[in-house]
């Protein structure tokens, strides 16, 4: 394949990705040998918004691991902003990590007992935001998700999709580079599922990059791209026309 193919494939040149993923190699060894990444390479462009799909045991949770700064590659390079994450000791990497993504749940992950406002502070307090801004940004964010009237309600007091709501604008607290979401509407019934799709697609719009892993179809169409995942492979990467509609 020339390097021209290659580019086309993978979704972007280097230069122009926020993320990129080469030849990565992932193998777990416990009893026989596993390559939960075998030789996978993509790239994440700037603004573009990337759907995984995948049989389970794929490689899509230890894909999202590598992109999110928890894992090292045992082969190849995962670059985030232009680092090379394997190369990072620990504390840099855990900064990375903490600076350029911002992370989506499933299960949400709030704390509790905290409110909503809250909740979405807690990123900024690992950040240089001065104390004042917090309370401040949370709010415009909150407001921005449209939760601007449940600031100071804590998670208990709200809905699955409220909830999802504030566990985005936390992730946007520290204006990630790529926003990383693991079924982020596995935990909704499909329409408030839907209506959380439809914010994914207002920050895409806005110009965010975002990476998700579903396994329901009609998510992944909201995104530019599905990339198909087959035992640690890339099998095919579904162009959906995002960008052109
Ligand atoms: N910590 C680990 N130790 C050993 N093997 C692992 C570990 N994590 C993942 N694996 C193996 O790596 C392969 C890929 O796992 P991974 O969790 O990335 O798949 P997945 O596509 O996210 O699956 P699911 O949809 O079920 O969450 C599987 O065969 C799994 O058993």
């Amino acid at each position: 394949m020339t390097s021209t193919q290659s580019q086309r494939q993978n979704g972007a040149s280097p230069e122009e990705a926020v993320v990129s993923l080469e030849s990565v190699r992932r193998t777990y060894y416990l009893g026989e040998p596993v390559d939960a990444l075998d030789g996978v390479s993509l790239s994440l462009p700037e603004g573009s918004f990337t759907a995984v799909m995948g049989p389970s045991g794929s490689g899509k949770s230890t894909l999202m691991n590598m992109i999110g700064c928890l894992d090292t590659p045992d082969e190849g390079t995962v670059t985030v902003n232009g680092q090379d994450v394997g190369a990072l000791p620990d504390g840099k990497r855990a900064r990375l990590r903490g600076a350029e993504l911002g992370f989506i749940f499933q299960q949400f992950n709030l704390l509790p007992r905290l409110t909503a406002a809250e909740n979405v502070t807690l990123p900024m307090v690992f950040q240089t935001v001065v104390d004042e801004g917090r309370r401040e940004r949370a709010e415009t964010l909150l407001t921005r998700v449209g939760l601007g009237d449940r600031l100071d309600h804590t998670p208990p007091e709200l809905s699955g999709g409220q909830r999802q709501r504030v566990a985005i604008a936390r992730a946007l607290v520290n204006e990630p580079s790529v926003l990383l979401a693991d079924e982020p509407t596995g935990n909704l019934d499909t329409e408030t599922g839907s209506t959380i799709m439809d914010l994914f697609e207002e920050l895409h719009e806005e110009g965010r990059t975002i990476l998700m892993v579903t396994h329901e179809r009609h998510i992944a169409e909201h995104a530019d791209r599905i990339v198909h995942l087959v035992d640690g492979q890339i099998e095919e990467i579904e162009d959906l026309g995002g960008d052109s509609a």
